[in-house]
């Protein structure tokens, strides 16, 4: 165990010490995330601000596990502006009898994209917004990483308008079960996952078209109240879609949708009409047109006449943005998804966990 000296503090609001090197100072409870609480904190030794998140038991089942392995494994690997970064990772157990919580250190961000929805943006923000985004998901894709529940929670932003993405979704075949009792958020889920079909990367450009009409409309734009709610609520803002698409459903899924009745397609000037749109700039009027053609073909429902990652980062709405070493470079390595299959029984994932905390440099 390195010679760091820890303190215990009680975080006023949170129901737990957190146990930290005397290095950071000043915890303030920022809120809860699905796997623990988050503080910020000031870090001495450097003079900056960092959030700290908290880790409580990790190994304790299989699913949480999986997912604090997983999130430390990709925040070594996924190296960004636009993705959260690992500042440091440890724990004060000083033998894995003893080890219980494991703290995580990330960069700290002014808020999270959830407040930033409802207040009035003008087009250079929302296509700033938008470009990092789709920078960060364009990253993640070239090591291999499908995100697959991308949404404006696991999005943090600065006051510079600066945008990083903070988790990296769900493991390639684990389903969303959740056991605390977190409401799952499938508002952003494409429809190829929702009705169960083979998916890819498109699944990350329809949930940033999601995240984007939200920008824009100031509310979600596909709000289901469930499951099934959810494709009523994406074919009634966009109509039934097309033959080519329903062809290629399983049977079951074909006969449930051809027995609905088929809804009208409205244009896109109907669904986000001009006035949604920031106005009053010299080029606004340009932009809204620009904004509105590139959140139609992002929505797309049939994933195959939907853009890629690539395609919108080349629209003119966020193009203007484009710099080679933030849109257009890659991981220089690729996620080994074996870590994602792996049965370990809890003992397995506390010595793998323990030993990855301590052998963090
Ligand atoms: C899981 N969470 C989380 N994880 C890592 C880092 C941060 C973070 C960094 N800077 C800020 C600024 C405001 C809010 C959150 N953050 N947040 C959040 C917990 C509270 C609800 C939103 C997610």
């Amino acid at each position: 165990m390195s010679d760091t000296e820890f303190y215990s503090t009680t975080v006023p609001r949170a129901d737990t010490d957190f146990t930290v090197p005397k290095r950071y100072s000043e915890l303030k409870m920022i809120g809860r995330g699905a796997q623990g609480i988050v503080c910020s904190a000031l870090d001495t030794q450097y003079g900056v601000k960092v959030a700290i998140k908290k880790f409580m038991k990790p190994f304790q089942t299989q699913i949480h596990a999986k997912r604090a392995f997983r999130e430390i494994k990709l925040m070594q690997l996924l190296r960004h502006r636009n993705i959260i970064s690992l500042l440091n990772l440890f724990t004060p157990s000083e033998s894995i009898d003893g080890f219980t919580d494991m703290y995580v250190v990330m960069d700290l961000m002014d808020a999270n994209l959830c407040r930033v929805v409802n207040t009035q943006l003008d087009h250079e923000r929302v296509s700033y917004l938008l470009y990092q985004v789709l920078c960060a998901i364009r990253y993640m894709h070239s090591a291999g990483i499908i995100h697959r529940d991308l949404k404006p929670s696991n999005i943090v932003v600065k006051e510079d308008c600066s945008l990083k993405i903070l988790d990296f979704g769900l493991a390639r075949n684990v389903g969303n079960f959740m056991m605390t009792p977190y409401v799952v958020t499938r508002y952003y889920r494409a429809p190829e996952v929702i009705l169960g079909m083979p998916y890819d990367e498109k699944v990350d450009v329809w949930a940033s078209g999601c995240i984007f009409a939200e920008l824009i409309k100031g509310e979600v734009f596909f709000p289901g109240s469930d499951h099934i709610d959810q494709w009523h609520q994406i074919t009634s803002v966009l109509g039934t879609p097309d033959d080519t698409f329903i062809d290629r459903l399983m049977d079951t899924v074909k006969t449930y949708i051809r027995s609905k009745p088929r809804v009208h397609r409205p244009t896109w000037e109907e669904l986000v009409p001009d006035h949604l749109f920031p106005s009053g700039g010299p080029n606004d009027a340009q932009r809204t047109r620009e904004g509105r053609d590139l959140m139609s073909r992002m929505l797309e429902i049939d994933p195959l006449k939907r853009l890629t990652i690539d395609q919108c980062l080349q629209h003119p709405y966020v193009r203007c943005w484009y710099r080679q070493e933030e849109a257009s470079v890659n991981c220089p390595e690729t996620y080994n998804h074996g870590i994602d299959e792996v049965e370990l029984n809890p003992e397995q994932w506390k010595e793998l966990i323990f030993s990855e905390v301590t052998e963090f440099q």
